[in-house]
This record gives C-alpha cells, sequence and structure tokens, in this order.
C-alpha cells in the first residue's frame, strides 16, 4: 500500500455559537491585564482534518484541533512530502522522519499537533486494510466496556443551572463528572469563597458515591493552588487539573507532594520524552495526554507503557476516537473523558459536528465496535452549510 495523496481542510464553525460567559473557566491568560476577550485563549472554533488516501483506494482520516490553519500548513509544507509514496505501516519510520525532520522548530505545540494528525491517519489506514478496529492493533480489548466522565459544568453565578446540568448527569447514569473553576488569583479571597461555594454544592448533590474531578485549565498561580488545596479536601475531589501553567513541572511536583487527593496534567504536554518527564520527577497523579497533540497514536502508546511501569493512570483528555482506541486497549488506562453533545460553545463539542461515528455514553459506558474498521470515523456532512472550509 502506498501513500498517493495527503489532503488537508480547516473546518471553521460559523454557526449558531452559545455566547460565552463571564468566569466559565480559568485559564492561563487570567493574571495578564485583557483589553479584549479574556476567554480568547480558551475557545477555538475550527479542527483540521487530513485525509491520506492510497493507492488501494483506502482513506486513512486524521484530525488536530488547536492552531488548524498553522497545522494545516505545517502538514502541506513539511509532513506531506515525507510520506508521499510511503507505505502506512511504516509508521514508526515516518513517525521518526515527521519528528526529526520538524526537530529545529517542531517537538512541542503545533508542530506535533500536526504530527499528531497524520499519525493518527496512519492508524486508521493500517485498521481499515487488515479490516480490524484500531484498538484491535494495540493490544485489543482490556475492558468489556469503558467508563467514562462527564466534562462540562463549567462556573457560573446561576447556581440552579449549574446544580441542574449536574442532576441531568446522574440521572444518564453517570458516577463521575468534572466541573470548572471560574475564579482564580485576582479575583481575591471572594473569588475563593465562589470556588469553594461552587465545589461544595456539587458535592452535597452528588454525594459521596461519585467523584468529581476540578478543573483549574492553568488558570491558577502556585501559591494559589497552595492556598486552596487544603480548603478543597474535604470535598474528595477525583483530581485537581491543570492548577499552573504546563511548563512549571517543579510546581506539579510539588502540589503533588502536599495534596492529600491527585493532581492531574498533561492536556498541553508532547510526546514519550515530556511525560517521561513529568514521571520522572513525579509530578502527577494522572495523565492527560491528548492523542491529537502528544503525537498521534505512535506516541501516545509509548506513553501509556511508560504509564504502566510507573502505575500512573492514564486518563485522555477529550475522549474522541483516538483517544477511546488507545484506552480500550491499555490497562494502564482505566476511563476516558466524555464531552456531552450540545451547542457550539467553547469547541469542546466541535467533533461531534465534524465527524460521524464518535460512540454515545449509555449509563456512564462507552463502546467501541469490533467490526469497525480503523478508528470508525467519517467526515459528517450534515452540519457542512455551518463551516468554512478551507482546502
Ligand atoms: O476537558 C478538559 O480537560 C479541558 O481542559 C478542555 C478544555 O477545553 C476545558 O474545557
Ligand atoms: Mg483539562
Amino acid at each position: 500500500m502506498k501513500i498517493t495523496r495527503v489532503r488537508t481542510r480547516v473546518f471553521e464553525w460559523k454557526g449558531k455559537v452559545v455566547p460565552p460567559a463571564p468566569h466559565f473557566c480559568t485559564n492561563a491568560s487570567d493574571i495578564l491585564f485583557e483589553r479584549g476577550d479574556a476567554m480568547a485563549s480558551f475557545r477555538f472554533h475550527g479542527w483540521l482534518v487530513v485525509e491520506i488516501e492510497t493507492d488501494t483506494g483506502l482513506v486513512g482520516i486524521g484530525n488536530c484541533a488547536l492552531a488548524p490553519h498553522v497545522a494545516k500548513k505545517i502538514i502541506d509544507q513539511h509532513l506531506a512530502p515525507i510520506v508521499m509514496g510511503e507505505d502506512p505501516f511504516d509508521n514508526e519510520y515516518l513517525w521518526q522522519k515527521m519528528y526529526r525532520r520538524t526537530m529545529a522548530w517542531g517537538r512541542k505545540g503545533v508542530g506535533m499537533a500536526a504530527i499528531s494528525a497524520v499519525d493518527i491517519a496512519l492508524w486508521d489506514l493500517m485498521g481499515k486494510a487488515v479490516n480490524r478496529p484500531v484498538f484491535k492493533l494495540l493490544g485489543g480489548r482490556t475492558k468489556e466496556k469503558i467508563p467514562c466522565y462527564a466534562s462540562k459544568l463549567y462556573a457560573t453565578d446561576d447556581m440552579d443551572a449549574f446544580l441542574g446540568e449536574a442532576r441531568g448527569y446522574l440521572e444518564q447514569g453517570f458516577t463521575s463528572m468534572k466541573m470548572r473553576f471560574g475564579y482564580g488569583p485576582k479575583d481575591g479571597p471572594a473569588g475563593m469563597q465562589k470556588n469553594i461555594a461552587q465545589v461544595r454544592a456539587l458535592r452535597e448533590l452528588v454525594g459521596d458515591g461519585v467523584d468529581i474531578m476540578l478543573e483549574c485549565y492553568m488558570g491558577w498561580t502556585l501559591e494559589y493552588a497552595r492556598r486552596m488545596i487544603p480548603r478543597l479536601a474535604e470535598f474528595n475531589p477525583r483530581w485537581l487539573e491543570e492548577p499552573v501553567i504546563a511548563d512549571d513541572i517543579e510546581g506539579y511536583a510539588e502540589l503533588k507532594k502536599m495534596s492529600p487527593f491527585p493532581i492531574s496534567g498533561g492536556e498541553h504536554e508532547f510526546t514519550s520524552y515530556g511525560f517521561k518527564d513529568l514521571l520522572e520527577r513525579r509530578a502527577v497523579d494522572v495523565i492527560q495526554y491528548d492523542t491529537n497533540r502528544v503525537g498521534g497514536i505512535t506516541a501516545a502508546q509509548k506513553i501509556n507503557a511508560l504509564a504502566e511501569a510507573w502505575s500512573v493512570p492514564v486518563i485522555p483528555h477529550a475522549g474522541q476516537m483516538h483517544n477511546y482506541h488507545l484506552t480500550m486497549a491499555s490497562t494502564a488506562s482505566p476511563m476516558a473523558e466524555y464531552f456531552p453533545v450540545h451547542d457550539v460553545e467553547v469547541g469542546n463539542e466541535l467533533f461531534y459536528y465534524v465527524f460521524q461515528g464518535e460512540p454515545l455514553p449509555e449509563r456512564g459506558f462507552l463502546q467501541l465496535d469490533d467490526t469497525l474498521p480503523g478508528l470508525g470515523l467519517t467526515v459528517s456532512d450534515k452540519h457542512l452549510h455551518d463551516f468554512n472550509i478551507i482546502e
């Protein structure tokens, strides 16, 4: 099998968007004085889709979401020439070639997101070529079904709406859910009180038999997190997520050491080298790579092996098929994230509008089909009119 064409498209959402609520989630820009949209760094309304065509007629589909226009350019100019004419089954060779040829400017961030998209398409192709789902190429079924947690619960002053959403997840059978903090260092003690009130209300609603995860999205400082952790302990969270920026590995290590509950991170880390650092410095209790950023399935599989050896669970960021197949195939990975399907808001939900084939949970579990080859995704034609598509 030989690669004959690499087609890249950016799907830019132009349809209806839920207006952003203030303080719906802390983020890394919070400590700055912002003149414009304080949540801009948080939202993304575009997706990069790569389709790799072969001389067999099979087409592999990959994707990445962050800075999709830049990722498209990187693939068109730098990665497509590397994979053209090659056999998708040489995925390790091709990964190394993409990584090493872009080493001077790639490695982390959008360079690695672009490699991830191509790599995911190669795995989709390999699955399709042998008529097997990708998880069967990664080790197979380690779980009857994948437990997942509902992930939205944006911070809001409307406590009734917040608790109503959580009640909905309970009714749907979820036994774990993630909420977002709305306030950070510059909001002072009053913001701290609001953060704590939100967690308290959620814990009181769900009781002790449900896990709650707490998301900071890098919007706190080390000092603020040090002050918050003792106050959060009574609510027994399943984890506190990305309390500080991704580069502050020592900060994570310090918080992990002092915290009576787990600290998670890695959503903005890249390749097995990045995770080797996090593991060796004992910086996180839970690893949350996203396959469409971290280096694709080729890199994620290596991180799963590292995590298994260090006994650190992998619960990938975002759910989505490229992550679900890895979760199904690894005992290091006990659970998946699940973004509820709803109107386009911050961008997390856009995957459902770009692709068809994502599984939906039943009573808190996701299932993958043993008979669907590859990742089991197609590009959806249902919402094409709501996108600008840049080819
Ligand atoms: O789901 C997460 O872990 C994220 O950080 C997603 C991000 O978009 C915050 O909602
Ligand atoms: Mg997160």
